[in-house]
C-alpha cells in the first residue's frame, strides 16, 4: 500500500522543510485521495513520506510539542525505534469494556481506502505507513476521577516522524528518519487548504537546523515541592495484608496493589528534561510521553506487553522484584535469591502462563525461555521471561486484537482476572489513570508495539502524580512490598527532579 523505493539517505541530505517538489507531490496524492472521496463518499486517509536525517527524536519532540495540545514520543530499547507525532488528523476513542475493539474497528475502517504518496523509508524497524498512536487507561472501571485522560484514545498524528534511537555516544550524530505527513480528507475538503496546513505544521515544527539538534539536559531543579503520600504508608501496608488475607482465602492467587505520589511544586515540571534524564538514567527501557491538552503522562518502563513485526509476534513477562546491590557480590546474591525464591517463582508463571494462553489463540509455534532471566535496572532487578510466536497462516490477528486480548495481564492486574480487579476496584482507592495502562502505536498492517506504563507520571504543570505497585501473593511481606514500591517511584522521582 505505500510506495516502497528505498531512498538513498545520507547525512548530507539537506534536512526538513518541504521544498517545491514536495508540494506539488504533496498536493498530486491529496488530490488523488479527494477523487476517491468523492467517489466512495467516505472519509479518506491520506499519507505522504519523505526520507529525512535525524539527530535526536527528543529534541525534534521538545521543540515541536510547545505548539500544540497533542503530541507522542516513543523511543524504544526494544528494536531501537523511535516516533515523534505531533498533532492529530483523526481521534480514534472508544469507552468500557469494548474500548481496544472501537479502535480497532475505527482504525481499520479508516485505513481500508488508505491513499500514499512520497517516498516511504524501508531502513528503519518494523511498522510502516501512517500509524494510529496512544493508549489505553489501566481500566475501566478503575477510574473514579474522570476527566483527566480518556480511558481509551488513539490518533492519527498530522505528522509523524520514524527514526532509530541515536547511539547514546553519538546523540548529535544523524541517522535516517521518515517525515509523515497525514490528514483525511471528505468529499468535499479543500486539497489546496489541507497541504497548505500540513507544509505549514511541518515548518513550524522542523525548521532547517531542527532535525541536527541534539536534546540539552537541564540541570537546574530550582522549584520546591510538597509531596503526599497517597494512601498514606500505614493503610498502604494495612491493604496488603487486608490482600494476603483474601489470597489465603482462596479469593483469588495474586493481585497487584498500586499507590500514587502527588507532588505540587512551585513552578511547572520540565518534561523534556525528565525525559531525558529518563533515557539516559534507564537504557535498557524504553521511554514514552504522550501530551494531551494540559497533561503529558510519561515514563520509563521496562516492560512491552506485546509486539508485532510482520508475522511474529513477542510478549514479555515481567514480575518479580529485587532491590540493587550495593556491591556487585550483594547485587549477584540478590540476583539469585530473586531467582530461586518460590514465591516470586509462582508470581511470574502466573503472567508467563496467560501470556501463552493468549497468544495461542492466534499463533503457532507459542514458545517461551525455557528459564526467567534477571533484568538489571538502576534501580531494581527483575525476574523476566520472554514469549513468542508466529501469526497463524490463515490468522488476520494484528496488534490491537492483542492488545484486547492481554491487557491487563496478571503483572500489573492479578490472577484470575476477575476476581483480583474487582477486589482492586473495591479496595484500592486510587485513580490509576494510564498507569499500568498501555501506550503504543499501530501501523495499517496489523504490526505495532505497546508498552505497559510503568514506572510512570501524570504531569499537569506543577502537579503530579506518580505512580508504583507490587504483585502481592499470599506470603507478601507489607514492609518489604512498601520498600519495593519506594524503588520504583525513583526513576520518576529523579526525572522530575523531586528526591
Ligand atoms: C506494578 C509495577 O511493576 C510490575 C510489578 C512487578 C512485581 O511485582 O514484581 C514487576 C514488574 C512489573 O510488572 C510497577 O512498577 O508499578
Amino acid at each position: 500500500m505505500t510506495s516502497t523505493a528505498a531512498p538513498v539517505v545520507t547525512s548530507e541530505r539537506p534536512v526538513t522543510v518541504l521544498d517545491r517538489t514536495d508540494r506539488d507531490s504533496l498536493l498530486a496524492t491529496c488530490r488523488r485521495a479527494l477523487d476517491q472521496a468523492r467517489r466512495s463518499q467516505r472519509l479518506v486517509l491520506v499519507s505522504w513520506a519523505k526520507p529525512l536525517t535525524l539527530a535526536d527524536p527528543v529534541a525534534i519532540w521538545s521543540r515541536a510539542r510547545r505548539g500544540t495540545p497533542r503530541s507522542f514520543l516513543w523511543q524504544s530499547a526494544w528494536d531501537r525505534g523511535s516516533v515523534v507525532a505531533i498533532g492529530s488528523a483523526r481521534d480514534l476513542r472508544g469507552r468500557g469494556e469494548n474500548r481496544v475493539a472501537s479502535v480497532r474497528d475505527g482504525w481499520q475502517a479508516l485505513t481500508r481506502d488508505l491513499v500514499t504518496g512520497g517516498t516511504a523509508v524501508t531502513e528503519l524497524p518494523a511498522g510502516e505507513g501512517p500509524l494510529a498512536i496512544g493508549g489505553f487507561a489501566f481500566s475501566p472501571e478503575n477510574a473514579p476521577e474522570k476527566g483527566r485522560l480518556p480511558d481509551a484514545l488513539m490518533w492519527v498524528p498530522a505528522l509523524q516522524i520514524r527514526g532509530t534511537v541515536p547511539d547514546q555516544d553519538a546523540a548529535d550524530r544523524p541517522g535516517p528518519a521518515e517525515l509523515r505527513l497525514n490528514a483525511v480528507l471528505l468529499h468535499d475538503s479543500d486539497a489546496e487548504q489541507v497541504v497548505n496546513g500540513l507544509i505549514h505544521l511541518a515548518d513550524l515544527c522542523l525548521p532547517p537546523e531542527a532535525a541536527a539538534e541534539a536534546q540539552k539536559l537541564a540541570y537546574a531543579d530550582e522549584r520546591t515541592h510538597t509531596s503526599a503520600e497517597l494512601p498514606d504508608a500505614d493503610h498502604w501496608k494495612g491493604l496488603v495484608r487486608r490482600a494476603t488475607g483474601r489470597i489465603r482465602d482462596g479469593d483469588f492467587e495474586k493481585v497487584v496493589l498500586a499507590r500514587e505520589l502527588r507532588v505540587t511544586a512551585s513552578s511547572p515540571f520540565d518534561v523534556p528534561t525528565a525525559v531525558n534524564r529518563l533515557r539516559s538514567a534507564y537504557p535498557g527501557t524504553t521511554v514514552f510521553a504522550v501530551d494531551h491538552e494540559e497533561y503529558t503522562f510519561l515514563g520509563a518502563t521496562p516492560e512491552y506487553l506485546v509486539r508485532v513485526d510482520r508475522r511474529a509476534v513477542h510478549a514479555l513477562g515481567l514480575a518479580g522484584t529485587a532491590p540493587r546491590g550495593l556491591t556487585p557480590e550483594q547485587d549477584a546474591a540478590l540476583a539469585l535469591e530473586l531467582a530461586g525464591s518460590a514465591k516470586i517463582q509462582h508470581e511470574h508463571d502466573v503472567v508467563v502462563q496467560m501470556l501463552r494462553d493468549a497468544l495461542r489463540d492466534s499463533c503457532v509455534d507459542v514458545d517461551s525461555d525455557a528459564e526467567p532471566s534477571v533484568v538489571k535496572l538502576a534501580n531494581v532487578q527483575h525476574l523476566s521471561t520472554k514469549v513468542r510466536g508466529d501469526l497463524a497462516a490463515d490468522s488476520t490477528a494484528g496488534i490491537l486484537d492483542f492488545v484486547d486480548r492481554l491487557h491487563p495481564t496478571p503483572a500489573l492486574g492479578g490472577h484470575p482476572r476477575k476476581e483480583s480487579l474487582s477486589w482492586l476496584s473495591d479496595n484500592e482507592g486510587l485513580d490509576r489513570s494510564w498507569y499500568a495502562g498501555v501506550v503504543g502505536w499501530a501501523d495499517h498492517s496489523g504490526q505495532g508495539q505497546f508498552a505497559v506504563t510503568i514506572r510512570s507520571a501524570l504531569v499537569d504543570g506543577p502537579s503530579a502524580s506518580l505512580y508504583a505497585g507490587c504483585g502481592i501473593v499470599a506470603d507478601s511481606d507489607p514492609e518489604a512490598e512498601y520498600a519495593e514500591s519506594c524503588a520504583k517511584l525513583r526513576p520518576m522521582m529523579s526525572a522530575l527532579g523531586i528526591e
